[in-house]
């Protein structure tokens, strides 16, 4: 059982608050996210899992025993190196024994364990080459092979892809959560890219300032965002989040430039999230009921179209699928389903209706 969990931890450097009476259960076999920007505690979290870090208050499990006296060796979570740095001078296969080499275990027990977690991981057949014969995707088995062998609880990676270019980055991740899946081990991982956080992770946490905000599937963070901070950080484009005045139990949104039928309030509410995706773009005609708004922007993707629209007192940013035909400078009419807008109080927590 490797369900790892903070309970109440703190962590403090001088004056600055590293993390904040975080509490949170990772799961046994769990691919589990920590996403948020630079300096949100991300690394500090990971630090202190490893034991190479003591919390100043609260308690650490790790398969339901408390953690806190216990050194990193004992621990037995495996780091995987930044980048997935393997020694450019050794073959695949003595990269892999290297950490047994180095705990000088019996050559019989290393031929096994690498005999093992070559055949889980597949790679039998790459072991006489050197990284640099390998490709990016064949560099990351090896040093997964090699944080394995050691048969840990739970492996940690800290942003491992992050120095990958973008197209290495989104075959590596793919891979990533393959290898994950097939192996059935804990891996707690630390990224500063939401679209990566999303694809990879089963559930994830997000940080802000060393405090975690919210934890949960990907999706269902994504669908149903506590506050604006969060539902900014996914998704992207990211959510527009507008001012919104009510009357009576009518909701106006961005001063009426967009149209949201049956959209009712409640007392607290003062803006209005809508992901790009939720908004409806058309052609305004002449005497046309409604509001309408000037096109500020467009940008064809391809598959998609980001229109970025004047709507009222707001910036609005809307995507659509394929390449409609709409033109900076000319006037749309905005809408969107009462159901896909997010309510939203004064301080930004998230209001259910
Ligand atoms: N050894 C240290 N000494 C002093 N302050 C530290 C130390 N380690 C971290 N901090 C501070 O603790 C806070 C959290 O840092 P941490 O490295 O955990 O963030 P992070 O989210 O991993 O950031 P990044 O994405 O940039 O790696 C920051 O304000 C950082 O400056």
């Amino acid at each position: 059982m490797a369900e790892i969990a903070f309970r109440n931890v703190g962590k403090r450097y001088g004056g600055t608050v590293a993390l904040s009476d975080a509490s949170f259960t990772i799961h046994d076999n769990e691919f589990f996210c920590f996403f948020g920007p630079p300096l949100s505690g991300k690394s500090t979290i990971l630090r202190l899992i490893l034991g190479l870090e003591m919390p100043d208050h609260g308690e650490i499990l790790i398969g339901g025993k408390p953690v806190n006296a216990v050194s990193p060796a004992e621990r037995n979570v495996a780091m995987v190196f930044q980048n997935l740095a393997l020694f450019p001078h050794m073959s695949a296969r003595d990269n892999i024994r290297f950490p047994l080499a180095e705990r000088k275990v019996p050559q019989a027990e290393i031929e096994r364990k690498l005999a093992d977690v070559t055949a889980k991981l597949h790679i039998g057949h790459i072991l006489h080459k050197q990284p640099a014969q390998l490709s990016g995707g064949e560099r990351q088995r090896v040093a997964i092979a090699r944080a394995l062998v050691r048969d840990p609880v739970a492996y940690l990676m800290d942003d491992p892809i992050s120095a990958l270019d973008a197209r290495l980055r989104e075959e590596t991740r793919v891979e990533l959560k393959r290898i994950q899946r097939e192996l059935g081990k804990t891996l707690i991982y630390v990224t500063h890219d939401q679209e990566e956080a999303m694809s990879v992770a089963d559930r994830m946490a997000i940080l802000e300032a060393g405090v975690i905000r919210q934890v949960g599937a990907p999706l269902e963070i994504y669908d149903h965002p506590a506050s604006t901070y969060v539902a900014r950080l996914l998704g992207s484009p990211m959510m527009n989040i507008l001012p919104s005045t009510a009357s009576g139990r009518d909701i106006r949104v961005a001063d009426g430039a967009i149209a949201v039928e049956g959209l009712a309030g409640v007392a607290e509410i003062a803006e209005v999230g809508v992901r790009p995706e939720d908004i409806k773009v058309s052609a305004w005609t002449q005497g046309q009921s409604g509001t309408p708004s000037r096109v500020y922007e467009v940008e064809p993707l391809g598959g998609y179209t980001v229109v970025t629209v004047d709507a009222g007192p707001s910036r609005v940013r809307a995507l659509m699928r394929g390449q409609p035909d709409i033109r900076p400078e000319t006037m749309v009419a905005l809408s969107c389903d009462a159901a896909a807008v997010h309510l939203f109080s004064r301080n930004g927590t998230a209001l259910s209706r």
